[in-house]
């Protein structure tokens, strides 16, 4: 997030959401594309990255929501491209994986992120110094790597220095994302604005207003393009203030429910 997007110190909380603000994506579906974060949006938070459950009838909703706008529904997540398919099964969404760093159009076009030879290494490394942190899980994603502490709460600003070092060596190529008890590094060219951005500029999302809605500190550069763009930007949870989203919803079971009411 540049610092030009970064939400000013005490800025007001966002408003709980007024729901039917929501209502126009069921009322004007032409005029609306919306742009979904996964874990901790769509999906509750689960203990380790596998563990994640989808309701039966989520991939159902998502698809008549989609077919509604038109095609404009696009994922927009940290995960791989390839981990979010089986997730939606027997439907695939337009999907911008890797906080944006690969992306799949409504075509099918795919946009894949470079793994250099040096990036293999680095993730060997870093599974090898991971044996240290017991609890800590090390998610590979292509090009990008994980490490989760969760269960390995104590040793984070250790995991965090290894991190930077690993940032350093490799170069402005790549970046240091933080997330909910995970760091990450993945390639630095991309965010989950720029994929929001890249959507709106093809058909089917072209013209159209956008509702991003999501999570965490790598949601907000999709609340700031939605912002920017004349649309809608909804924080799941609590952020204390932290956020660009100019509304709030409770949990992802809430947001669920709201999805569901808008299907026609
Ligand atoms: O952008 P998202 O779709 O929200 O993906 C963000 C990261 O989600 C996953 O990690 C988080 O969810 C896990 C399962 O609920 C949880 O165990 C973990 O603590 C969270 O950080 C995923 O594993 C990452 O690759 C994504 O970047
Ligand atoms: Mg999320």
């Amino acid at each position: 997030m540049s610092s030009q997007e970064q939400p000013e110190q005490g800025e007001a909380k966002p408003r709980p959401l007024n729901e039917p603000a929501l209502t126009a994506l069921s009322l004007y579906p032409q005029d609306w594309a919306l742009f979904l974060d996964i874990d901790g949006t769509l999906l509750d938070l689960a203990e380790r990255p596998e563990a994640i459950v989808v309701p039966d009838y989520l991939p159902g909703t998502l698809h008549a929501l989609s077919r509604q706008l038109g095609g404009a529904l696009a994922l927009v997540t940290g995960r791989a491209i390839e981990f979010v398919d089986p997730l939606f099964a027997p439907f695939r969404f337009p999907v911008a994986g890797l906080h944006g760093a690969e992306r799949r159009d409504a075509a099918g076009r795919l946009r894949r992120a470079h793994i250099p030879p040096a990036f293999q290494e680095m993730k060997q490394v870093i599974r090898h110094e991971a044996l240290a942190w017991p609890g800590a899980i090390v998610e590979d994603k292509g090009a990008a790597v994980a490490v989760h502490f969760r269960h390995a709460p104590a040793y984070e600003a250790e995991i965090g220095e290894v991190m930077q070092r690993h940032l350093e060596e490799a170069g402005p190529d790549w970046n240091l994302q933080r997330g909910k008890m995970v760091l990450e590094i993945c390639p630095s060219h991309a965010s989950k604005g720029h994929a929001v951005e890249a959507f709106l500029a093809e058909t089917p999302f072209e013209g159209r207003r956008p509702v991003a809605i999501g999570d965490d500190v790598t949601d907000e550069t999709m609340f700031a393009a939605a912002n920017r763009l004349g649309g809608q930007s909804v924080r799941i949870g609590d952020a204390n203030g932290k956020t660009l989203a100019r509304a709030s919803i409770g949990s992802p079971a809430r947001l669920r429910d709201v999805l569901g009411t808008l299907v026609k």
